[in-house]
């Protein structure tokens, strides 16, 4: 078995109201995973803890056959978030941005120029690298944000809704960056409310609903974008999603 993340029996309650209800997955390595839900089915509770972000309840959580309770530091080195949440610093440029980060995760620094370049090239803001981020539109940070999880290389990726607020080129763009990482080094898990994406891009489908699975699938199990729809509003019973 080659589970890079493996939760077991992981719950988690926010006061007395219970979110997450004794989540049991595995996710192996070089995944390209899908997690579908409605609103405030508990999908972004559950990335925060798959990332170290948040604690569970109840339930361990395992990174590469580590507790992550137990070695959040070193085990965060290998996770990159992508989220609402850009984790940016509005005073400062966009390479500055990324040096800082770099150094945070001990890139040596050659590396992490060259690293730093050839990313903000392939999200498409070179021109603006000196630039302070504060004068960002919201697409040019969520483009900078990209980078800035990309930057140490990590073995998981997080993506929470990552299109929020990327135009159609920008879009395409991440798209491509997205593809193109190898899934001998990179294992994604992106939340999504875009059944078209979830179809063409991700190779396994979960949906959450109230805080339970109650649909994981290989996507070659599934013969089509219409058909996948209809699974979920099968397990869903609303069309928040498109
Ligand atoms: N810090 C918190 N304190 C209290 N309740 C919370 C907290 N974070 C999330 N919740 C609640 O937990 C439930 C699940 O929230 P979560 O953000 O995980 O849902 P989601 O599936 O990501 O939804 P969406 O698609 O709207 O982003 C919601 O009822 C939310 O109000």
């Amino acid at each position: 078995m080659d589970a890079i993340l493996s939760l077991n029996n992981v719950s988690k309650k926010f006061g007395n109201m219970p979110v997450l209800k004794g989540i049991d997955l595995d996710i192996n390595k070089g995944d390209f995973v899908a997690l579908l839900g409605s609103n405030g089915a508990g999908k972004t509770t559950l990335v925060k803890i798959m990332s170290a972000l948040s604690s569970p309840s109840e339930g361990t959580v395992m990174v590469n056959g580590n507790d992550i309770s137990k070695d959040q530091g070193s085990l965060r080195s290998l996770i990159g978030v992508i989220s609402h949440e850009t984790y940016l610093y509005n005073d400062l440029t966009a390479v500055e941005n990324l040096r800082f980060f770099g150094q945070m995760y001990g890139i040596e620094s050659k590396k992490l120029e060259v690293r730093i370049n050839g990313l903000l090239e392939q999200v498409e803001l070179v021109k603006r690298a000196d630039d302070r981020v504060s004068t960002f539109s919201r697409g040019m940070k969520q483009r900078l944000s990209i980078a800035r999880a990309l930057l140490h290389e990590p073995s998981i990726l997080f993506l929470d809704e990552p299109y929020t607020g990327l135009d159609q080129h920008a879009a395409h763009t991440f798209e491509k960056v997205l593809l193109e990482l190898d899934p001998k080094d990179t294992t994604r898990l992106m939340i999504t409310h875009d059944i078209n994406r979830t179809y063409n891009m991700c190779d396994r489908v979960i949906i959450l609903d109230k805080g339970s699975i109650v649909f994981d699938s290989l996507m070659s199990e599934v013969t089509s974008a219409e058909e996948l729809r209809n699974i979920y509003l099968s397990h869903v019973g609303n069309n928040d999603t498109f």
